[in-house]
């Protein structure tokens, strides 16, 4: 794996192997006229946990919304440089918003499960893209809270409302809402923030899991989590990507201070 940006401190150690599911080239934010991106390049590995860490502000959120396009919503923002997906810029208009939905999933910091049913929740998003029959839902819906390692505690009350759930269980509820679409990529932002330390754990632990289907990326403030749960993490700072390698090192050796500043706690 290579990085094209010669600004970024890139430490390969064992990653030349890993193929590239997601490459971000000369990528720069506007919000109006803030540029919150700057000129950022950053390659997120197949099958990994990416890690986005970085102090308040330094634009790990405005990298996810970028990747799944959100900001296309918002007529004062705007994206340029390119990220590609499977050979293709994601980020080019003419790149229907409906296959970037398909492919990239999302799950935000609050969980937010649709006011129906648990079954309902799930099925949602399927109907959306596929006809299926009434047992090809049934066990879809099944496969994805089994994913979610929410099935054995709701197998019981499928049809009752989801927002009866705990909040970890609500958690893991939008992840399987976002498995359920089979999507390639899946990003997280701070998706633990609002738990306790159990329910923390056991999305922890699901994280994990999930990247032998997916390849994911996730913001977090926590540098344990990151170090725990990340096979890769990229540190920013003020709009810019200062160093991204593989995590081990990141924590252990890095090559930039401000990054040993950032993860020994000295600012952030
Ligand atoms: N809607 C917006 N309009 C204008 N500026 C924005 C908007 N959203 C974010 N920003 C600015 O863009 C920069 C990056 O914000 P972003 O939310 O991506 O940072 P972050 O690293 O995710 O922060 P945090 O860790 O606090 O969530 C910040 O300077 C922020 O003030």
């Amino acid at each position: 794996m290579t990085n094209l940006n010669l600004n970024v401190a890139y430490q390969n150690d064992n990653a030349a192997a890993t193929p590239v599911k997601l490459a971000a080239r000369d990528l720069a934010f506007y919000y109006g006229d803030f540029k919150a991106i700057k000129e950022l390049s950053l390659d997120v590995p197949e099958h990994k946990v990416t890690a986005l860490i970085g102090p308040s502000g330094c634009g790990k959120s405005t990298l996810l919304r970028i990747f799944n396009r959100i900001y296309s919503l918002y007529p004062k923002q705007r994206a340029t440089g390119s990220v590609m997906l499977d050979g293709e810029n994601v980020i080019d208009p003419a790149y229907p918003l409906n296959k970037l939905r398909s492919k990239v999933g999302m799950v935000f910091q609050k969980p937010v499960p649709f006011p129906m049913s648990i079954y309902d929740n799930i099925a949602y998003g399927i109907n959306h893209y596929e006809k299926l029959s009434r047992a090809e839902m049934d066990e879809r819906v099944e496969q994805a809270l089994r994913q979610g390692a929410l099935w054995d505690e709701v197998k019981d009350k499928l049809k009752q409302s989801a927002l009866g759930l705990s909040g970890g269980q609500q958690q893991r509820l939008c992840i399987a809402r976002a498995v359920a679409l089979k999507p390639e990529v899946i990003l997280f932002d701070e998706p633990t923030s609002a738990l306790d330390p159990i329910a923390t754990g056991k999305i922890e632990q699901l994280i994990s899991e999930l990247k032998q289907q997916f390849t994911i990326l996730i913001v977090t403030h926590n540098m344990q989590q990151a170090a725990r749960v990340s096979d890769f993490t990229a540190f920013m700072y003020l709009g810019e990507l200062i160093e991204h390698g593989v995590t081990e090192t990141i924590f252990t050796k890095p090559a930039k201070k401000q990054t040993e500043d950032y993860i020994t706690g000295r600012f952030g």
